[in-house]
C-alpha cells in the first residue's frame, strides 16, 4: 500500500465472471476516502468489463469494514480536508453505481460490518455472513448518523422498530440476529463464505435468487400513521435520554423524512444532516474520546519498547470485601483462575458469597446461564494462607487503607510468590513505595486502582512509580483489556487522577452552599450539565463515611487549597450519613427515590458559623452557567496540576479519566477537552478573580497561570507548551 494513501482496495476478476473486490485498510478495513474512491473505480471496472457478470465485496483478513474512516471526520472539523459535495458517496458512488447498477453485487461479511461498512453491504443486492460477525450502525455513540444509506436501507430490511432500536442503542446484532431479521440473506462458516457469495451473485444474474435493492423495499415498513407514532415516542425517548444532544434528534429526521417522502428525498436528507452533525461541539467532543479511549494503552517510554505482554494464568486476591471481590468478579468473568484469600473463615465465606451474589445478579437479569454461572464461580478458590499462592502471576491486595498491614502482606508475598509475579495494590491513596518499603521487590509493584463496584465500572488506573518496570505495566495494561476495562496510567500520588480530580469537584459544591447558594439547585444545574447526579447527591451515594476519609487525605496531603466545610461531619454526628441511612443532603423513601430535606439548612448554618463565612449575596444567585463554572473550573485546575506533575502523560488521557471515573459527559469530551474549548484565558481569570475574592482554594496553579495568561491550549503537550511559552 502506498504509504501516502490510506487503504485501498483490490479486484481479481475469476473465470466465474465474478469480481471480487475487496476492502484493505488494516486494521478493521475502515472506509478511507482512499478506500472508497478506489472501490468507485473497481466498480467502474466491473460494470464496463465484458469478462464480469457480477461483484463481490468482501474485507480483508476476516473483517469487513469498521465503517467510515473515523479520523475523516477529525480532518473535515480542523478543516485539514475538503468534504466532498454533500452526498457524493452516499447517493452518486453508493446508490447511483453501485445499488442501481446492471451487474448485481453480493457482500461478503467475515467478523464486522459496522457503521458504513453495514451501509455498505446494505446496498449490495445480497449479503452472506459468518456467524460470528456484528452487524451495527454505531453513528450515534461517535456523535455523527449513518450517513451512507443507513437511515433509508435499515428500516426496510428490519422494520422501523427494530431499526430505531439498532441506531438509537448503537447496539450491534450478530449474524444468526441479523439472519432472522432479514439483515443477513445466509449465515455459512468462514471456508465456505466467498464460494457462497460468488454462487449467490450468479444466481441473482441467472433468476435463480431475487435481485433486491434494499431502498425500494417497502413491505417491512409500518403504515405511515403508525411509523408516526413510533417515531414521536422515539423522540420522546431521545429527549430525555439525550438532551444535549441534536445528532439522535436530526438522524430521526432523516428516517422520518424517507418514510414520509420516499428513500431518494430521505437519502438526501441524510446527507445533509450527515454534514451537518459534524460541526457540532458533542461531535467533536466524542470523536475526541474514541480516539482517547483507544490512546490510553499507548504510553510513551512503555509500550514503544517492543514488549510483549506475559501470560498472566493465575491471579490471587488479598481481602474479599467490596473492592476486592468486585476485582475477583471482573477476572473470572473474563475466565482468569483466581484465589481470593481472607484472614478467617467467616471473612472468607463473605467474599465468596459476595462473588457469587455479583454474578447471580446477572443471571436474575437474564444475561447470564446457570451453566455459565457455575463454570464461572468454579474458577474461584477461598484461601486462608499463602501456600497457593506459590504459582500465581499477579496479586491484587484489596484490603483496608492501613499503611503497616499492606506493608506486612507485600513482604508475606515476596516470600511466597514467584519471582516474576506482579504485586499490585489496589490502594486509593497510599504511597506505593511506602507500601513496598519492605520488599526488595519495587520493579514489580504497581497499583491496580479498581472503581467500585469493581467488575461493573469501567475505569482501571494503572499507578506506576519510579521503580515499577515497564514489563509490568505492559502486563497489567494487557489484563486491563482482557477484562473490559479502560486503563489509565497514571504516576504515583495522593488520589491519582480521579480522585485528585473529584476532590475539588465537592469542595467547592460544599463552599457555595455555604456561601448562601442552593444545594438542590447545584444538583439540578450539575445533572443538566450532563453528569449522573449532583454532588450532593453523590455524596448521599457513596456515603459520609467514604467522604470522610478521601476529604481527610486530601486536607493532609493539600493544605493550602482545601476549604474545609463541617457540614458532612455534622450530619454524620446526627447519624445522617447518606442514602444507606437514608437521611444524608436529602431524604430517602423505600423505592431510594430523593426528596430534599428542609432540615438540611440547619446544618449549612451551623457549618458556616463554624467556618466563620458569610452568606454571599452574588452566590445566592448564582445562575446554572455559574454554578457549573464554580464547581468544574477548580477541577480543571487540578487536572492542570495533574498534568504538569506528570501524574498523567496525556491531557486525553485526564479527559478519559474524567469521563470514566468521574461520570463527566462524553459528548463534553473529557475535562481537558471541555477546558479548552472555553478557552484557558477565561478559565485562568475566572480562577483568579474567585481566589481574590474567597481564598486558595480557587488559586489557578502556575501551569493554568503560564497558559491562561496566554491563551494557550490546556491541552497541548507539557514539553511543546514550555517550549512555545
Ligand atoms: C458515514 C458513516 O455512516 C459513518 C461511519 O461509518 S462512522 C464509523 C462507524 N464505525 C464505528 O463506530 C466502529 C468504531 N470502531 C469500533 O467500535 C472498534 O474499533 C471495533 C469494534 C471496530 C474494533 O474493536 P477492537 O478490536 O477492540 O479494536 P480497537 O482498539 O477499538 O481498534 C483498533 C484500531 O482501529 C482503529 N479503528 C477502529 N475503527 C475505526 C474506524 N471506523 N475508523 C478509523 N479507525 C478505526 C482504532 O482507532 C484502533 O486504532 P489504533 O490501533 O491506532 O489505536
Amino acid at each position: 500500500m502506498d504509504s501516502r494513501t490510506k487503504g485501498k482496495t483490490v479486484m481479481e476478476v475469476g473465470g466465474d465472471g465474478v469480481a471480487v473486490i475487496t476492502l484493505i485498510n488494516p486494521p478493521v478495513n475502515s472506509l478511507s476516502f482512499d478506500v472508497l474512491y478506489n472501490l468507485k473505480s473497481n466498480y467502474e471496472e466491473a460494470l464496463s468489463r465484458n469478462d464480469v457478470k457480477a461483484i463481490v465485496i468482501t474485507g480483508a483478513k476476516g473483517k469487513f469494514s469498521g465503517g467510515f474512516d473515523i479520523s475523516g471526520f477529525g480532518e473535515i472539523q480542523k478543516g485539514t480536508r475538503k468534504e466532498p459535495k454533500v452526498g457524493y458517496i452516499s447517493i452518486d458512488i453508493i446508490t447511483d453505481l453501485l445499488e442501481a447498477a446492471r451487474k448485481p453485487s453480493v457482500a461478503a461479511i467475515d467478523g464486522l460490518a459496522l457503521g458504513g461498512g453495514l451501509e455498505l453491504s446494505m446496498a449490495c443486492h445480497a449479503r452472506i455472513s459468518t456467524p460470528g460477525a456484528q452487524l451495527g450502525l454505531p453513528e450515534l455513540q461517535l456523535g455523527v448518523i449513518p450517513g451512507f444509506g443507513g437511515t433509508q436501507r435499515l428500516p426496510r430490511l428490519v422494520g422501523l422498530t427494530k431499526a430505531l432500536e439498532m441506531i438509537l442503542t448503537s447496539k450491534p446484532v450478530r449474524a444468526e440476529e441479523g439472519h432472522s431479521l432479514g439483515l443477513i440473506d445466509a449465515v455459512v462458516p468462514s471456508a465456505e463464505l466467498l464460494t457462497t457469495a460468488r454462487r449467490w451473485a450468479l444466481d441473482i444474474v441467472e433468476r435463480r435468487k431475487p435481485w433486491i435493492s434494499s431502498l425500494l423495499k417497502t413491505d417491512k415498513l409500518p403504515p405511515l400513521g403508525e411509523a408516526r407514532e413510533i417515531l414521536k415516542f422515539a423522540r420522546g425517548q431521545t429527549r430525555k435520554q439525550a438532551p444535549n444532544m441534536k445528532h439522535p434528534l436530526m438522524c430521526l429526521d432523516a428516517l422520518e423524512t424517507g418514510i414520509v417522502s420516499g428513500p431518494r428525498v430521505g437519502l438526501e436528507k441524510e446527507a445533509e444532516v450527515g454534514s451537518q452533525v459534524i460541526s457540532l461541539d458533542t461531535t467533536k467532543g466524542l470523536i475526541h474520546v474514541f480516539f482517547s479511549q483507544r490512546g490510553t494503552v499507548k504510553v510513551p517510554g512503555v509500550t514503544d519498547r517492543g514488549l510483549m505482554p506475559r501470560k498472566i494464568k493465575k491471579v490471587a486476591i488479598i481481602g474479599g470485601g467490596l473492592m476486592g471481590s468486585g476485582i475477583a468478579t471482573a477476572l473470572i468473568l473474563s475466565s482468569y483462575p483466581v484465589i481470593l484469600k481472607e484472614v478467617n473463615e467467616k471473612f472468607l465465606e463473605a467474599g465468596i458469597g459476595r462473588v457469587k451474589a455479583n454474578l447471580q445478579s446477572r443471571v436474575r437479569k437474564g444475561s447470564m446461564s446457570k451453566e455459565k454461572f457455575e463454570k464461572t464461580m468454579s474458577l474461584l478458590k477461598g484461601s486462608l494462607d499463602y501456600e497457593s499462592f506459590r504459582d500465581v502471576d499477579m496479586v491484587i491486595e484489596a484490603v483496608i487503607e492501613n499503611i503497616s498491614l499492606k506493608q506486612q502482606i507485600f513482604a508475606d508475598l515476596e516470600k511466597y510468590c514467584p519471582q516474576h509475579c506482579i504485586l499490585a495494590s489496589n490502594t486509593s491513596t497510599i504511597d506505593l513505595n511506602k507500601i513496598g518499603e519492605r520488599t526488595k521487590s519495587q520493579d514489580r509493584i504497581v497499583g491496580a486502582h479498581f472503581f467500585s463496584p469493581a467488575h461493573v465500572m469501567p475505569l482501571l488506573e494503572i499507578v506506576r512509580t519510579n521503580h515499577t518496570s515497564a514489563q509490568v505495566i505492559v502486563d497489567l495494561l494487557d489484563v486491563g483489556k482482557k477484562i473490559k476495562k479502560t486503563p489509565v496510567v497514571v504516576g504515583n500520588c495522593t488520589g491519582f487522577a480521579v480522585n485528585r480530580m473529584f476532590f475539588p469537584y465537592t469542595q467547592a459544591a460544599m463552599f457555595l452552599v455555604e456561601r448562601g447558594a442552593d444545594p438542590y439547585l447545584i444538583d439540578s444545574a450539575v445533572s443538566k450539565f450532563g453528569m449522573p447526579m449532583g454532588p450532593f447527591r453523590l455524596c448521599d451515594l457513596v456515603g459520609f463515611g467514604v467522604a470522610i476519609a478521601t476529604a481527610t487525605q486530601f486536607i493532609e496531603n493539600f493544605p493550602e487549597r482545601t476549604y474545609k466545610s463541617m457540614i458532612i461531619p455534622l450530619m454524620q454526628e446526627d447519624k445522617r450519613a447518606g442514602e444507606a441511612t437514608r437521611k444524608g443532603f436529602y431524604l430517602y423513601d423505600d423505592k431510594r427515590k430523593a426528596k430534599p430535606d428542609p432540615e438540611l439548612k440547619k446544618y449549612i448554618e451551623k457549618a458556616r458559623s463554624i467556618s466563620g463565612g458569610n452568606v454571599d449575596p452574588k452566590l445566592v444567585k448564582l445562575s446554572e452557567k455559574e454554578i457549573i463554572e464554580m464547581t468544574f473550573f477548580p477541577v480543571v485546575n487540578e487536572a492542570c496540576r495533574v498534568f504538569a506533575e506528570g501524574i498523567a502523560v496525556k491531557a486525553a488521557d485526564l479527559d478519559i479519566a474524567a469521563i470514566m471515573g468521574m461520570g463527566f459527559p462524553p459528548y463534553r469530551g473529557g475535562i481537558m477537552f471541555w477546558a479548552d474549548s472555553i478557552g484557558s484565558k477565561y478559565i485562568y481569570s475566572r480562577l483568579d478573580e474567585w481566589s481574590k475574592t474567597y481564598g486558595d482554594f480557587f488559586k489557578p496553579c502556575a501551569f493554568l497561570a503560564e497558559r491562561g495568561s496566554k491563551g494557550a491550549p490546556l491541552s497541548a503537550p507539557v514539553e511543546q507548551a514550555r517550549s512555545r511559552l
